[in-house]
């Protein structure tokens, strides 16, 4: 029988067919391999799930690592795989152990050439060893000591600027505080930093080259967002093309965030330039002043007194041997990348806790209170405590600022995973087995030379396992239990110890490092986190090298802050974090785009009712229930805005009045969708408890409790909260007060009903 060409190719690759089926029917999963792991579907071939994890990402990361454990495969675009891991001991295992088996990976690495220059970001090995050595001593708790009364007048100055700000608004002032910290951590690491001002105080700021310069920091993370998915061919880019050839693909291709992010790189090259050109002119007169010859060994770094990072850079750099200096490529990269990490992260943290504190007003009150005290005591003055400048030690020193400060942190990591390559074939060791593929358990997970890791700082700093079943929520108090601070010497915890100059860096690794058989209060394992073993600064020798300064940046301005202004919530914009590998706040629709970054936050100067006087006071910890504000007419003229929230403890609804209004806000009254539109006859009402019985809230149903919490003026009495459930209303309020609330009760009844009439009139 003749078998004709066709017929031949179609049994072949019948043959082969059947025979991938068969493999693929027969193939077993070897348990505890790469493999093995298992992790949500792939949504393309194209894009895996990595825009799931780094748009938006929270909710997914947290259901995914909820769902398959510490270690879990996550799809990459084009068919790549990486692991998505949280576990404690793997961590410890990367960032510490075998950290010669772990490196950034390329893609990061050539991101940030591109985007700094050889600089910390983009080198590795030996390079990156040199660079960290030189630059470690400028960053201890030493120097931060001594630059802290110089950073002082940052702080008041931007103090000083929102507070006019607010006075030229008649008393309060919607202000987007983002903007502010952005420009006020420019100040911060340009002044403490590099020892130049970038001016960027003076609102908005005078001088161009500043404002361009911030514009371009400020288009970094949105701009790296968009191209993000350009990524994964940066490496080959870099390896394959030449400087020109890339410039002509730049201007070739057309994707104008390309372009775009060019332009913004340009400009913080030049800058950092011009940074280095100044100091160095600086330290040139210095160097004449003090008489010595400039190519004398050591002249330089004899003469160098400045006390801000770059001086301390230029004169170890100066007082090294040929073959560990810098070159000036080097230093320059090292600014532009410091100038970029300090602005970025820090005006988040500052930000996010200012929006901490509107959302939980008894959080701001008691804070206050503390820096009240605590600037009274050292002056030893009742009176014109608010100019008073705490030292380092006072400032670092206050167990509630600290504790909220490692709280944020924890729970809002600037960045949300931390990228790693295996460099050699290894085995992952974990803390908690996981059930892989195959259905097995495994407590540990053999992975290929090429593995592609990404550590969860997400999926770390909310693990129950190591932060107990309240791991999600807010809470402060975690941090002034017993057992948790100084625990453990060299990992941020330890008090500080002036004068004494450490390279704090190597000894918080080897704190580290002796604690891989630490374990925490709950038994499990800690964290290798360089800061309390919260993983928001990472660890190992690539750990955060700002993070002192960071801590000194945000506890200095909350202080200068705080003493002045009092924050709230706008009650036109709802402010949204998204994390999109950086934290990324928006306003949502209708008060915003969804898309600028901003925190708008109304600012007005403190009265005396916004401290709590026991400070001590436990502090209820309150989830907000409702986003929303909302805002109520007391009849008496006035209007109070209200935060809702969900008392946990005691399954009890409250309101906290945040502040009252004459008018500031008629002028502004907009409703939210949700709520019902007032009649045109009465534009100032709301409909409360309407509109709370709309949404399932029953005043009278047994376990709602609703109370009408005044500011915190009347809050430093007795608590309102009754103690214990089942508590009647009417029996917690005695007196004035009960007759009040039955009064404003009955006359929302009352108005409900008139609007109730009304609408069926319009009907
Ligand atoms: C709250 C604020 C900050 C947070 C949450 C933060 C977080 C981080 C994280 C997660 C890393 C990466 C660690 C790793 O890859 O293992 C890092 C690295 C770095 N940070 Fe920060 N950072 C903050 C503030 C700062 C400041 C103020 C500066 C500079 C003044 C700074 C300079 C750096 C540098 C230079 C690196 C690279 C270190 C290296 O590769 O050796 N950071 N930071």
């Amino acid at each position: 029988m003749e078998v004709t060409v066709w017929q031949a190719s179609t049994n072949i690759l019948l043959a082969a067919g059947a025979y991938v089926v068969f493999k693929k029917l027969t193939h077993r999963v070897k348990e505890g391999t790469f493999e093995d792991v298992d992790g949500p579907p792939r949504d393309s071939w194209v894009t895996g799930s990595f825009h799931r994890v780094f748009k938006d990402g929270f909710d997914y990361v947290m259901h995914n690592v909820q769902k398959y454990g510490g270690v879990l495969k996550f799809a990459m675009p084009f068919f790549h795989e990486a692991l998505l891991i949280s576990d404690p001991l793997a961590i410890q295992h990367i960032l510490i152990k075998e950290q010669e088996s772990f490196e950034v990976t390329e893609i990061f690495r050539s991101g940030s050439y591109l985007a700094f220059g050889p600089g910390l970001f983009a080198t590795t090995g030996p390079q990156h060893r040199k660079q960290r050595k030189l630059l470690n001593p400028a960053f201890a708790t030493a120097h931060m000591q001594e630059m802290l009364p110089a950073t002082q007048p940052i702080a008041s100055k931007l103090c000083s600027s929102i507070t006019s700000q607010v006075t030229s608004a008649g008393g309060q002032a919607e202000v987007d505080v983002l903007s502010w910290m952005s420009r006020t951590s420019i100040e911060y690491i340009g002044q403490g930093g590099m020892g130049y001002s970038f001016d960027s105080l003076d609102a908005p700021s005078n001088n161009p080259q500043t404002s361009t310069y911030i514009q371009a920091l400020n288009k970094m993370v949105p701009l790296n967002m968009r191209i993000r998915w350009l990524a994964l061919i940066v490496p080959y880019v870099l390896r394959m093309c030449s400087a020109p050839v890339r410039t002509f693909l730049v201007d070739w291709l057309p994707i104008s965030a390309l372009k775009e992010m060019r332009e913004c790189v340009y400009v913080m090259w030049d800058t950092s330039t011009r940074i280095l050109a100044d100091r160095k002119k600086d330290l040139e007169r210095e160097v004449e002043a003090e008489g010595f010859e400039k190519d004398e060994k050591d002249g330089w770094a004899k003469a160098i007194r400045g006390k801000d990072i770059m001086s301390l850079l230029l004169k170890a750099n100066a007082g090294v041997g040929a073959a560990d200096k810098l070159a000036d490529e080097e230093v320059i990269s090292q600014i532009a990348m410091l100038l970029f990490a300090g602005f970025e992260s820090t005006s988040g943290v500052i930000s996010r806790l200012l929006h901490i504190f509107s959302l939980d007003d008894r959080v701001q009150c008691r804070l206050r209170s503390e820096i009240r005290r605590a600037k009274q005591d050292h002056a030893g003055v009742s009176t014109g405590w608010e100019e008073v400048e705490l030292p380092f030690d006072v400032l670092f020193s206050l167990p509630y600022l600290d504790a909220i400060y490692r709280e944020s942190l924890r729970l809002y990591p600037a960045v949300a995973a931390l990228s790693r390559v295996a460099q050699n074939d290894t085995v992952l060791p974990l803390s908690e087995p996981i059930r892989g593929k195959s259905g097995a358990q495994t407590k540990s997970i053999a992975i290929r030379k090429g593995t592609i890791i990404s550590i969860s700082l997400l999926g770390s700093n909310y693990n129950k396992a190591v932060w107990g079943d309240d791991a999600f929520e807010f809470k402060p108090e975690r941090w002034l239990g017993e057992g948790v601070r100084g625990v453990k010497a060299g990992t941020g915890t330890a008090p500080n110890q002036p004068g004494k100059v450490v390279d704090e860096f190597a000894e918080a690794y080897r704190g580290n490092q002796n604690q891989s058989t630490t374990t925490s209060s709950s038994g499990s394992v800690k964290y290798p986190g360089i800061y309390s073993s919260i993983m928001s600064f990472g660890g190992g020798p690539r750990a955060c090298i700002g993070f002192r300064f960071a801590e000194m940046e945000v506890k200095q301005v909350l202080v200068t802050l705080l003493s002045t202004l009092h924050f709230s919530l706008s009650p036109e914009k709802e402010v949204r974090w998204m994390s999109n590998n950086f934290q990324t706040p928006v306003v949502k629709p209708p008060g915003g785009d969804g898309k600028t970054r901003q925190v708008p936050l109304m600012v007005r100067r403190v009265v005396e009712g916004d401290f709590l006087d026991d400070a001590r006071r436990p502090v209820v910890p309150l989830r907000p229930l409702i986003h929303h504000w909302l805002m109520y007419d007391n009849f008496q003229g006035e209007q109070i805005v209200m935060n809702m929230r969900l008392n946990d403890e005691r399954d009890e609804v409250i309101f906290i009045a945040t502040h009252y209004t004459k008018d500031a806000y008629t002028k502004r009254w907009k409703l939210k969708s949700s709520y019902k539109k007032p009649s045109p006859k009465s534009p100032k009402s709301m409909n409360l408890v309407r509109w709370l019985r709309g949404h399932g809230y029953a005043l009278e149903s047994p376990g709602t409790r609703f109370y009408m919490l005044p500011p915190c003026a009347q809050l430093r009495g007795e608590p309102p909260i009754p103690d214990g459930p089942g508590v009647d209303e009417e029996e917690d309020l005695e007196g004035p007060e009960a007759e009040e609330v039955a009064r404003i009760a009955e006359e929302h009844e009352r108005q409900a009903q008139a609007q109730a009439d009304d609408d069926d009139d319009d009907e």
